[in-house]
């Protein structure tokens, strides 16, 4: 790392023992003078050699001139005085972030500095307030939406309770709307909202409180720019402003997706710090009329069919997923159609590479310098031209497609493990028809370890656009090709298509869109690259022990 000069360097006190603390404008560091080099290598970003600790500016959250609050005062009691190097009498306390040894979480940590006059102590606050100033990306007024229902309908509690306070610590000033019916953020985004007096959307509430607000955020962008959102020949506007998600739902996908953890406090923190992490969307469409936006999943089929039956056993709470899982399970449906689809190609990797989408992901990176800048390179109409369909026609337990890993708790690893966050792509899984035990065997690969694409009746590919149309509704043009040289069995198929009753008709299943149904089941859906940008960063690999006086250069 380049060494960055100097801004101050000090002897002053911590918990009354001396310590040189240093600043530049990257790195605010202090070590034990007393202690000699001795390494301990615990804490992360915190103490690595015994008494030396440091913190990256931009991870800083405040910093506050504070009471002194010296023993030395008479307080009444006895106490020990403690022996001081230097007489502090002035003090301040630097408000950081710590990485706490739970998986990606995040906690707000402070240390105090004590000062022998009181003219360092400024000089000491206003030269890390200027540091902090010079961060442009972080938030100073937000657009709040509580969903007081979602999940354990404790999201009121949660932003009062953990993420106001923290907000309020960074001066990040907020409007706060309490949603008081479903679709109240949307339509409030969508019409009413003013906009530009704000650096960001905060949705406190699971993926469905998400989903609306992004809705919102999406179609108000498009209205604005004069963009048709029906028509799927549109390159759509992406959104200025960055979304926040406070986790207060029932499962938090897209939350654990970017962030590695549904903690309110780690979430409230990223937003604190103003990160960025662009995402794809995913427009789905029936014909000429716009149906709705994806981020995580469009499953037909066996996710389709367990959200519609978990949808009739809302009563249950939570349960209801389990049991209409193992329903669906038992009922081993499978749907007959045509996926057509146009294939990722380049550079971009491939559901089975392996390569997780991390925080600074190069896959993403790569694709945001590759985007087209101008509005008509990236039309339908020219990637169709220069792009070949591929149509794959079948019986299928399930068709998914997954614009993210889909990770959660439940399996840790998600649907698509190697999809992409930003990279303009989803990943297209078909499960053809197999035996129940063989389907049962794909799904338990979603809990661990193992290869869930690693089976005949499984194909993944990474695709830009699909289309799927269930065999009912395909014309007669795609029947005829399928069952080319088939003359009787195309006249009984003719026949079946015309009469429900006869109970040949192939049965239909629904699109599970993030968690809602879809009226329709013919669908084409084009991915949308880097539409919008979440305050977050994506999963943080696991951090290296460093020594912050070597490598920060301080
Ligand atoms: N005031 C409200 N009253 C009723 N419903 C609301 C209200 N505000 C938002 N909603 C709706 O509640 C639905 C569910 O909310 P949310 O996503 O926050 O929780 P969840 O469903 O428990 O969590 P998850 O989606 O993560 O499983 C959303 O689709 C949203 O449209």
């Amino acid at each position: 790392m380049e060494k960055q000069p100097r801004l101050l360097c000090s002897e002053l006190c911590v918990q009354r023992r001396p310590y040189e603390v240093t600043l530049n404008c990257a790195i605010l560091a202090w070590k034990d003078v007393q202690i000699g080099q001795k390494h301990t290598g615990r804490a992360i970003y915190g103490t690595v050699k015994a008494g030396s600790h440091c913190v990256h500016v931009c991870e800083i959250i405040a910093v506050q001139e504070m009471e002194d609050d010296s023993p030395s005062k008479d307080t009444g009691k006895w106490q020990k005085v403690p022996q001081s190097p230097v007489d502090c009498q002035h003090t301040f306390t630097v408000f950081y972030i710590e990485r706490r040894t739970r998986q990606h979480c995040w906690r707000c940590s402070n240390v105090t500095f004590h000062c022998p006059e009181q003219s360092l102590c400024l000089l000491w606050v206003q030269t890390i307030r200027e540091q902090l100033g010079l961060l442009t990306n972080r938030p100073k007024r937000l657009l709040v939406y509580i969903n007081p229902y979602g999940g354990k309908q404790r999201g009121k509690q949660i932003y009062d309770h953990k993420v106001a306070p923290i907000f309020s610590q960074a001066t990040i000033s907020t409007d706060v709307i309490v949603t008081e019916r479903a679709n109240h953020a949307r339509d409030h985004l969508k019409t009413e909202a003013d906009l530009k007096k704000y650096d960001g959307v905060v949705c406190v509430g699971g993926d469905g409180m998400f989903s609306e607000i992004m809705h919102g955020l999406v179609s108000r962008m498009q209205q604005d720019a004069g963009v048709d959102e029906s028509s799927m020949e549109e390159t759509l506007v992406p959104c200025g402003l960055r979304i926040g998600i406070i986790p207060a739902g029932s499962t938090d996908c897209v939350c654990y997706a970017t962030v590695g953890s549904n903690d309110p406090v780690t979430s409230a923190l990223h937003i604190v710090v103003g990160d960025s992490q662009p995402m794809d969307i995913c427009s789905v469409h029936n014909e000429d009329s716009f149906l709705r936006y994806s981020v995580s999943l469009l499953g037909y089929g066996f996710y389709g069919d367990v959200l519609a039956d978990s949808e009739r056993k809302r009563w249950m709470g939570p349960a209801r997923y389990d049991i209409s899982g193992v329903k669906t399970f038992l009922s081993h449906r499978y749907y007959e159609g045509t996926v057509s689809f146009l294939p990722a190609e380049g550079s971009l990797g491939t559901p089975r590479d392996k390569m997780q989408c991390l925080s600074g992901c190069s896959i993403c990176r790569q694709t945001s310098s590759d985007r087209p800048v101008s509005k008509d390179e990236d039309s339908v109409s020219d990637a169709e031209s220069r792009d070949t369909w591929t149509v794959i026609r079948g019986k299928f337990l399930a068709i998914n497609a997954a614009s993210m890993s889909c990770a959660c708790p439940r399996s840790p690893k998600g649907l698509s493990p190697s999809a992409h966050l930003a990279d303009g792509t989803t990943d297209l899984i078909l499960v053809r028809k197999c035996s129940r035990i063989d389907f049962l065997r794909h799904l338990l690969r979603h809990t661990n370890k193992d290869d869930q694409f690693d089976h005949s009746f499984v194909e993944v590919y990474r695709v830009k656009q699909f289309r799927f149309t269930p065999r009912h509704q395909e014309c007669d043009s795609e029947v005829d090709l399928r069952e080319n040289g088939a003359g009787g069995k195309r006249f009984l198929s003719q026949i079946c298509r015309e009469h429900r009753a006869c109970g040949c008709m192939p049965s239909q299943s629904n699109w599970n869109c993030d968690g809602e149904i879809l009226p329709h089941t013919a669908i084409q859906v084009r991915v949308h690259c880097q539409l919008i940008t979440l305050f977050a960063r994506g999963i943080e690999e696991q951090p290296v022990f460093e020594d912050p006086y070597t490598h920060c250069a301080i």
